[in-house]
């Protein structure tokens, strides 16, 4: 039987509230990748347990890394990570993660024997073709069926040769960051050069080439060019910052409830997207300010709608779209036709989902276009999309009876989400009616 809906929790007052916010996905997963193919053990400090780190970390056990718990790190649940020799046969679950089934398949060429590699039903529809193809070109043997998609089977030998290769990543900026993270191991490094229209999400391509550096890889870069040079990666100890793309959703809250809501462990600099979101929800009237407590966003109680081009920071178009949808004035939202390949068709989802609620937003060609509307209640479809979770809760905070369809599905890389929200809104200062 499916399990009952979320009903969103309505904000009476304004929230007032400090949410910490869990480890990043995204460096959790480098971390992780980059741990296994190590000379020596790493300690992954404050990494983010969720469904997409948690297969992750299966994957690689699967291929013969250890990976445990750290010592002393009962608080914490870090993780040390011994890289061991890897070797087939395995089969990998990505689940729905791009993360998995982009950075997984480049490691599993270098494992000795068969990996089958498989995901949910909708990552068989994520682009994965240029990897495929670019990982043939390196020397790997892969059996797609001649589907250039999830499920392929790697016949790996315990090495692989490397090279240059052109791929087109305009459809995930991850099909490049997949080939370079496993790359000091391949024999000849690797040289990527992209043709095509831009690759999305340039921060996430900043954070695979300084998590590289970090653990002593060359990488040189050049526009559409990225070169890493074969050598050995250290172990040690990599600190994960809290996900700051997961930020999104309770710091929009203060502007829709024009009230405060600060974020502990803001770093002074990264290659986050989220970190955009200083700028971004600036521009739609929040005040944002940075002090030793945090970041810390302060709404108003009336906020104006965003036309930004998101091509840098596309994770992020489902709260800001839910955001939009709350304004005073019309959102334009550019740059990010990618996100028909994300967990589900986010242009498609968050147009019905906003209009089934009475909100008038219209897909164009690379983005949407959200006029706001008084909205009323109903029941909101997730699509298996953690981030649609998000954007209904920000709804439900100024729309009561926002009933949300499988809101587990939120666990892809926030599990505890429900119970933070529901603290965030019962800290206001009058609490839930
Ligand atoms: O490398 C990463 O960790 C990510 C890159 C981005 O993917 P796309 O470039 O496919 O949008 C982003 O949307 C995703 O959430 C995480
Ligand atoms: C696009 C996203 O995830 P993935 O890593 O699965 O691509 C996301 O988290 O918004």
């Amino acid at each position: 039987m499916p399990a009952p809906h979320w009903s969103a929790p309505v904000a009476h007052a304004p929230v007032d509230a400090t949410v910490a916010i869990p480890g990043s996905k995204s460096m959790t997963n480098r971390a992780l990748i980059l741990a296994a193919l190590a000379g020596s053990p790493t300690r992954v400090t404050r990494p983010l347990h969720s469904r997409d780190t948690e297969l992750m970390a299966e994957a690689l056990r699967s291929l013969g890394v250890g990976i445990v718990e750290a010592a002393s790190s009962k608080d914490r649940d870090d993780w040390q990570v011994l890289p061991g020799e890897l070797a087939g046969p395995a089969r990998i679950d990505c689940g729905l993660a791009g993360t998995v089934m982009r950075f997984l398949p480049p490691v599993a060429a270098l494992a000795d024997g068969e990996v089958i590699v498989d995901g949910d039903p909708y990552a068989r529809k994520r682009p994965m073709g240029p990897i495929i193809t670019a990982l043939r070109e390196l020397g790997v043997e892969i059996d797609d069926g001649g589907r250039g998609a999830l499920p392929f089977t790697i016949r790996g030998t315990g090495a692989v040769r490397g090279g240059t290769v052109t791929i087109d990543a305009s459809s995930s900026s991850q099909l490049v960051s997949g080939l370079l993270l496993a790359a000091p191991r391949f024999d000849k490094g690797v040289e990527v050069r992209h043709a095509g229209p831009p690759v999305p999400s340039a921060p996430h391509l900043a954070m695979t080439v300084e998590m590289l550096r970090a653990v002593g890889a060359t990488v040189e870069t050049e526009e559409n060019v990225w070169r890493v040079t074969p050598g050995p990666l250290r172990g040690g100890e990599t600190v994960i910052e809290p996900d700051l793309s997961n930020a999104a959703q309770f710091l929009g809250a203060a502007l829709v409830t024009g009230g405060r809501v600060t974020v502990p462990g803001w770093p002074e600099r990264t290659t986050q997207p989220g970190d955009a979101l200083r700028g971004l929800l600036a521009a739609m009237g929040a005040e944002v300010s940075r002090g030793p407590d945090g970041l810390t966003v302060r709404g108003t109680g009336t906020f104006d709608g965003l036309d930004a081009d998101l091509h840098e920071v596309g994770e992020l178009t489902p709260v800001l779209a839910a955001l939009a949808a709350l304004a005073a004035t019309p959102s334009r939202l550019t740059g990010i036709a990618h996100l028909r390949g994300h967990e589900t068709d986010r242009l498609a989802a968050l147009v019905n989902e906003i209009n089934a609620l009475g909100g008038d937003a219209r897909e164009l060609p690379d983005g949407l276009q959200i006029n706001p509307r008084p909205l009323h209640g109903g029941v909101f479809h997730t699509y298996d999309d953690h981030r649609m979770v998000m954007a209904a809760a920000v709804l439900g905070l100024a729309v009561p009876g926002v009933e949300v369809e499988n809101v587990a599905t939120v666990g892809k890389t926030l599990p505890d989400f429900t119970k933070l929200w529901g603290s965030m809104v019962t800290a206001s200062p009058l609490g839930p009616a």
